[in-house]
């Protein structure tokens, strides 16, 4: 049967939510389609407070990786905004024309941050603090600027101007009202609020009112209703947002605030759906994930035809992430005439609790300082607890629960108390995912629960449940060494268990090793098929269902899901025969982009799969594996042979280094330079593996990386000939592909391993020699992937054929 479409716009926080909750339920119900108008994959809004304040980094904070979307076969265009929708004919319509259609479609576009309306608010210098390119730009700014002015004292500008503090600037905070916070905090929370923030550097302007923004060229400061001014080189506007609707405004769908939904989050339309931000429930709209990941589980449901209780709307509950600072607020905060409160202000301590009641239930929590009780208190606002049979002591002092708890704690709170606010992960369900699936580590708890996975402020008390849970088993460490949610067993113990047990394939590994997820995922099992071949050397069969998209398809996959050809030009050396035939195909197969890359050989991109074995069969080159964890290129510069400056011959070692090595599989991909001079004109220093050409010999240079990490390379040593040149990097591939974690590039695993170390073993003659023998012994296995492919039936029909589901586990 055919599968329905869904197609989501959106690809934040509540929208892929949503879609991992339908991918749980129904597998293989939908085809799945996601417009996302930033160029990356979701990430963790949330923990963009923590990147500004230097406690992670963008690359900790992605949510679902590529892979992610690859191995469920959900087509992803990032960087691609949906500019209308046609209701009548079910389909989206992006920016770049590409029409999509839908049997259902979610709309789930969040909302953008609120920039006050007035003059030269579209200076340069001025932003808001919603996404990763907004994060990027104070992190600019703070290296070349000195003065931040943030204006909006609630939870996201005092975590902007603590982030802002952090990298080093001064800050102003300019707030509208007397008071922080005032949304959640109530007068005398707030003043402590403010003392605290002060010690820590914050300055503060309250009851200011932003009339202008000043300067021509960037920002130079803000004048204010009252007539002061302030100077400021960066201005952070965090007064609010607004939910993103227009898109549902122009399509006719139903919008208030926001776009208006059901109970089962289906808009004024049939078959159109709104999550997150942008839904408007019952009147509400929320900026809190918890509440927006409960209407994706509902949503999900619907959409699954699981049996599901409507929506309802939710109680909030917030909490501060500036380090330090410990509050918590739900409800109601204001004392009013039909509210009593209890209030507990310890000044020595700087800790204030108010609870507010109405009609023997709590209606409001104010927690400054210690928010132990939170869990508890905030459990019987949301039931509608009926307290009368408590006293102010047993309300606020049980010490239960919330941040800092310990593991003797853990033992008296209740299984149905929340653990995960964010989540709505309740202790009882973390303990049972614990025992039951046996869990080691906080993050194995996360992927299992989801518990943890959004602002993390829960993480401690889940270490604790861990703690209670597994007693002396527990080990905290035991994190940093898994290779995967699936297992607890670290890269070497893997390796050795498989030595010792002879173990021959990744099932029968994921089986004996007593992996929690009997089919592996995408982190274990393209690792595991690694490890395998380098312990098997010549006699394993590749497990190529394990591997990444990309070497299983053996081409890369692009953004709009067609993919690339880069066949093999050794050293970078073509012939006019090679260009023709490339020139053909290019023409015959309609590439619509034909381009050098940076590897010096010529791509064509946006090639159809199913065409791919055509191509390579006219092609009659080899894979230059462009895609693959493997040798990639070998670039040279022209050489002795041709430049007055060249002292040996970079063209002929480049070529010889690229057909001896090509193929191999090693832990990432592996790069190389040659160049005949320290001009060193192929770029030899920011190589894996790099050579440079001096008066009676080489130079061979490690560890070079000119990515995301760009790291120089360090001197191996000088080698007379071309013969000690080959031995002393067939030795050095074949260490690093003996030692290295899975996915570890060279520059890494060298400061890992540390160059001395890897130069005393390959100074060793017996053990070089060793290395180069099993090396040896593992080339032989490769054959040119195309041609095996090209006469395999099987292989075409499984992984090329039009329209074939090519993520196969
Ligand atoms: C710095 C910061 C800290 C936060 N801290 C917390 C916290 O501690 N706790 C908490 O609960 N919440 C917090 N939040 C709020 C939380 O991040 C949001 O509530 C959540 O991300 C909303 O999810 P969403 O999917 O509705 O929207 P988003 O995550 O914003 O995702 C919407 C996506 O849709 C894209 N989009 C919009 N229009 C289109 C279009 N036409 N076509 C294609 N794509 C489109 C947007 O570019 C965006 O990527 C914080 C937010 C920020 C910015
Ligand atoms: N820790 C968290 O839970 C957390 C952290 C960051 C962001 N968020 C969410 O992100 C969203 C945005 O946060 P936010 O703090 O911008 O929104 P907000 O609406 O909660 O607070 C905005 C603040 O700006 C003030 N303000 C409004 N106009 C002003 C003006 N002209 N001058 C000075 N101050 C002015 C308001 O009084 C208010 O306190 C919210 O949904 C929030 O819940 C949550
Ligand atoms: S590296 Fe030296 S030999 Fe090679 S092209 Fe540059 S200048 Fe000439
Ligand atoms: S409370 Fe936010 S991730 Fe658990």
């Amino acid at each position: 049967m055919e599968k329905k479409k869904l197609v989501m716009i959106g690809n934040g926080m509540a929208g892929v939510r949503t879609i991992e909750e339908i991918i749980k339920l129904a597998p293989n119900q939908y085809d799945i389609t996601i417009f996302g108008n930033e160029p990356h994959p979701n990430y963790n809004r949330i923990q963009l407070s923590y990147v500004l304040q230097g406690e992670k980094s963008l690359q900790d904070i992605i949510m679902n990786d590529w892979n992610w979307y690859n191995e469920n076969n959900i087509a992803l265009y990032t960087n691609e905004a949906i500019k209308s929708i046609d209701v009548p004919n079910k389909q989206v319509i992006s920016e770049h024309g590409r029409v999509v259609d839908y049997d259902e479609l979610i709309i789930a576009t969040g909302s953008s941050s609120f920039i006050l309306p007035v003059p030269g608010a579209d200076t340069h210098g001025v932003i808001g603090f919603r996404d990763i390119h907004d994060c990027e730009m104070m992190i600019k700014s703070a290296k070349q600027y000195k003065k931040a002015v943030v204006i909006g004292g609630g939870l996201l500008g005092l975590e902007a101007a603590k982030g802002l503090l952090n990298l080093g600037m001064e800050v102003d905070v300019v707030h509208l009202m007397p008071y922080l916070m005032e949304r959640q905090l109530d007068a005398e929370a707030s003043k402590m609020l403010k003392n605290q923030l002060e010690t820590e550097g914050m300055n503060f302007l309250l009851e200011k009112q932003t009339a202008k923004i000043l300067g021509e060229e960037r920002v130079t400061g803000i004048r204010f209703q009252d007539g002061s001014e302030v100077n400021a080189d960066l201005i952070v506007m965090a007064v609010g947002i607004r939910p993103n609707i227009q898109l549902a405004k122009d399509s006719e769908i139903f919008v208030n605030r926001a776009i208006v939904v059901d109970d089962y989050m289906e808009t004024s339309v049939p078959h159109v759906y709104a999550v997150g931000e942008c839904a408007e429930h019952r009147e509400i709209t929320y900026g809190l994930v918890a509440p927006l990941y409960e209407q994706g589980r509902v949503l999900a449901a619907h959409l699954t035809g699981v049996q599901t209780k409507p929506y309802e709307g939710s109680i909030t509950g917030t909490q501060l992430k500036v380090s330090g600072v410990d509050l918590f607020s739900a409800g109601e905060i204001i004392d009013d005439p039909s509210t009593k409160a209890i209030k507990v202000h310890n000044e020595f301590d700087g800790v204030y609790k108010k609870i507010l009641i109405r009609n023997q239930t709590i209606v409001g929590i104010v927690l400054y300082g210690d928010t132990k009780d939170s869990t508890k208190l905030y459990k019987m606002l949301s039931q509608k607890e009926d307290i009368s049979g408590m006293t102010s002591v047993s309300l606020l002092s049980s010490g239960c629960c919330g941040g800092g708890t310990e593991a003797s704690d853990v033992a008296i709170m209740a299984d149905e108390d929340l653990v995960c606010g964010c989540n709505g992960v309740t202790k009882g369900t973390i303990v049972e995912a614990i025992r039951t699936k046996n869990l080691k580590t906080v993050d194995e708890v996360g992927g299992c629960t989801n518990a943890g996975r959004s602002c993390g402020r829960c993480k401690s008390l889940i270490s604790d449940i861990l703690a209670y849970t597994l007693g002396d088993q527990y080990d905290t460490t035991a994190k940093k060494t898994a290779i995967c949610k699936c297992t607890t067993l670290s890269r070497d113990e893997v390796v050795a268990e498989i030595e010792e047990k002879g173990l021959t394939n990744v099932r029968e590994v994921m089986n004996v090793l007593g992996w929690k997820e009997s089919e592996g995922c995408s982190k274990c099992r393209p690792a595991l098929n690694y490890y395998l071949g380098m312990i098997y050397q010549e006699q394993y069969k590749d497990d190529r269902d394990s591997r990444l998209v990309n070497e299983k398809m053996h081409a890369n996959i692009q953004k709009d899901g067609t993919y690339s050809v880069v066949p093999r030009m050794y050293g970078g050396v073509t012939t006019a025969e090679d260009l023709k035939k490339i020139a053909e195909v290019a023409e015959k197969y309609n590439a619509p982009l034909v381009k050098l890359t940076g590897g010096q050989r010529i791509g064509l991109f946006g090639l159809k799969k199913e065409d791919l074995p055509q191509i390579w069969e006219d092609l009659g080159m080899p894979s230059g594996y462009a895609y693959g964890k493997t040798l990639r290129t070998v670039k040279t510069c022209v050489g002795a042979k041709f430049c007055r400056f060249g002292t040996q011959d970079s063209m002929s070692l480049g070529i010889e280094l690229e057909k001896k090595f090509e193929r191999i599989d090693t832990p990432h991909k592996v790069k190389m330079g040659v160049s005949a001079c320290p001009r060193n004109c192929a770029e030899s220093g920011i190589k894996d593996i790099g050579f440079v050409g001096v008066d009676g010999g080489w130079e061979i240079y490690v560890g070079g990386n000119g990515g995301m990490d760009l790291r120089p390379a360090d001197l191996l040593g000088t080698f007379k000939t071309d013969q000690e040149v080959m031995d002393i990097t067939g030795a050095y591939l074949q260490y690093y592909r003996e030692t290295a974690n899975y996915l570890e590039r060279t520059s890494k695993w060298l400061e890992r391993v540390g160059l001395d170390h890897v130069k005393e073993v390959l100074a060793n003659s017996d053990l070089r020699k060793a290395l180069n023998i099993r090396l040896n012994e593992t080339l032989k296995r490769y054959q040119e992937p195309w041609q095996q492919a090209i006469e395999n039936d099987d292989v075409l029909a499984k992984y090329y054929q039009k329209n074939k589901v090519t993520v196969l586990n």
